[in-house]
């Protein structure tokens, strides 16, 4: 039975999708935890009425990106887990952090990486004219946005969007392959090549929506 630890900043809606597919689906899996950075943080609430364990570790109280890193793995690790989903999380994480989940930790990026690396991405694609958008399951490392690509899914970029519309479509996209890389992940049908990673049946990695 795997561990997940999830971390969220605010909503959740990627961690709520990963926790109802878990148990619809039956993986070898559990949600151990479910953490975040901020105290408000609404998933914090979905977590706590499904029974899951939460905690908070307020970045704004560490003097430095290190002591709060410190601290946020000193709770991660109390819940031993297997792999580690950042699930809207937003804090930057320093090396030494993702040096100590490597290869057992997990970020969805609302862009087709490496476009559009950081923030505000679906602004930056309607700004540039992009007539395809989409969203990255990775692994995370040092390097922000730049670990090995699980998934991808790709939505078109409508005339007359916005960043509310098209995120709400990447969003769609966002809850179909976020839990299905998680469930790769803990039925171990994830294989290293290098720096890169792929399905050991050859599975789609690429999901084309809209
Ligand atoms: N070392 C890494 N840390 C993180 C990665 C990563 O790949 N390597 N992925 C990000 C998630 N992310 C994009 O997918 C992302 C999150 C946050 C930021 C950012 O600029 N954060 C600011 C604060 C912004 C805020 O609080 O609203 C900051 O940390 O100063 C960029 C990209 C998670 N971490
Ligand atoms: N750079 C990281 C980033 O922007 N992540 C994005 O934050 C949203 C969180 O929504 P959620 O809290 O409802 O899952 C998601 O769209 C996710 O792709």
């Amino acid at each position: 039975m795997k561990r997940l630890v999830i971390l969220i900043s605010g909503r959740g809606s990627n961690m709520e999708a990963i926790v109802k597919a878990c148990a619809a689906e039956g993986w070898p899996a559990e949600v151990a935890a479910v953490i975040s950075n901020r105290p408000d943080a609404g998933g914090l609430q979905f977590a706590a009425a499904h029974g899951i364990p939460t905690a908070v570790v307020d970045h704004k109280v560490y003097a430095s990106r290190e002591a709060f890193d410190a601290e946020l793995a000193r709770v991660i690790d109390g819940f031993s887990p297997d792999l580690v989903v950042l699930a809207g999380f937003m804090r930057i994480l320093t090396p030494g952090f993702t040096a100590r989940y490597a290869r057992r930790m997990l970020n969805i990026h609302p862009s087709l990486l490496p476009a559009f690396t950081g923030l505000h991405t679906h602004e930056r694609a309607i700004e540039m004219g992009c007539k395809l958008a989409g969203v990255t399951v990775h692994f995370v490392t040092a390097e922000l946005d730049h670990g090995a690509i699980v998934m991808q899914a790709a939505v078109p970029v409508l005339p007359g969007d916005d960043a509310k519309a098209l995120s709400a479509r990447v969003l769609t996209a966002e809850h179909c392959i976020y839990p299905q890389s998680v469930r790769w992940f803990v039925e171990e049908a994830l294989v290293w090549s290098g720096e890169r990673v792929h399905h050991r049946d050859g599975a789609a990695q690429h999901v084309l929506l809209g």
